[in-house]
């Protein structure tokens, strides 16, 4: 199956119990809960989404014949080194939403260039198996079919998808990330009051807005 990437970098991850490690993100093209026209958002499912996930054009972007193609570009844009002594290599396959495309043919192939997969999802498609790290994200108003990862990060305040709903699945890590927007200072300190009221959840700021890097 071929691959359409909107753009892949080398970064910080920004968010979540990973936060200040390197990384290559992968951001497939397109999401199931949005189009990704700001003429549709409106009306979307998920009308919140801060990223550009349409079409191939990015840095790095292009429509991947093979699995292998994609693998060998995600390569090409880590910088960390290798071997003995070098972190490993992380991939965050990120979107839009990646589980779209994401399947078992590619997480071997990343696997086979080194890689740490590590997964940013909205939980409403099922997972292929074999991955390193899952990130879950939901969203009000949709079913959640993926119930058990890593960590799930909670855009905070979500009316209809209340952190209470969500903390007794089975994850390692429980964030709220504050919802950015032009509101952002407000769900700050609305996400800082709920996590000390009820520490079972952390905070997850988006690290690298601050920083001013990709
Ligand atoms: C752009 S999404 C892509 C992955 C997947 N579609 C998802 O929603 O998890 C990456 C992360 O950004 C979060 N996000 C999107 N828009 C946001 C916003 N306005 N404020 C805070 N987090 C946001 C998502 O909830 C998700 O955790
Ligand atoms: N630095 C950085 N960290 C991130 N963590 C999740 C991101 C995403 O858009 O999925 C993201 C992103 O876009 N940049
Ligand atoms: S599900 Fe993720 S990528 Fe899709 S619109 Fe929402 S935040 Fe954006
Ligand atoms: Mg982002």
């Amino acid at each position: 199956m071929s691959y359409s990437v909107k753009e892949i970098f080398y970064t910080l991850q920004g968010e979540g119990a990973q936060s200040g490690r390197a990384a290559v993100f992968c951001r497939f093209a397109g999401c199931n809960l949005w189009s990704g026209r700001e003429a549709d958002r409106a009306s979307a499912q998920c009308r919140f989404c801060d990223t550009d996930f349409v079409g191939t054009d990015g840095a790095g972007g292009g429509r991947f014949a093979s699995a292998q193609a994609l693998a060998q570009a995600v390569r090409s844009h880590w910088r960390g080194g290798s071997g003995a002594g070098a972190g490993r290599p992380l991939v965050v396959c990120t979107g839009g939403e990646p589980l779209l495309q994401l399947d078992a043919a590619l997480i071997e192939a990343l696997h086979n260039e080194g890689f740490e997969i590590a997964l940013e999802t909205n939980g409403t498609l099922d997972l292929p198996a074999g991955l390193d790290w899952v990130c879950v994200s939901p969203k009000a108003g949709t079913e959640l079919r993926v119930r058990r990862g890593d960590e799930l990060k909670l855009v905070y305040p979500q009316p209809g998808a209340e952190p209470e709903r969500f903390a007794a699945l089975d994850f390692a890590h429980f964030f709220l990330q504050p919802l950015d927007g032009p509101q952002r200072a407000q769900h700050t300190q609305q996400a800082i009051d709920y996590c000390m009221a009820q520490p079972q959840w952390r905070l997850s700021l988006q690290t690298h807005k601050w920083l001013g890097i990709p």
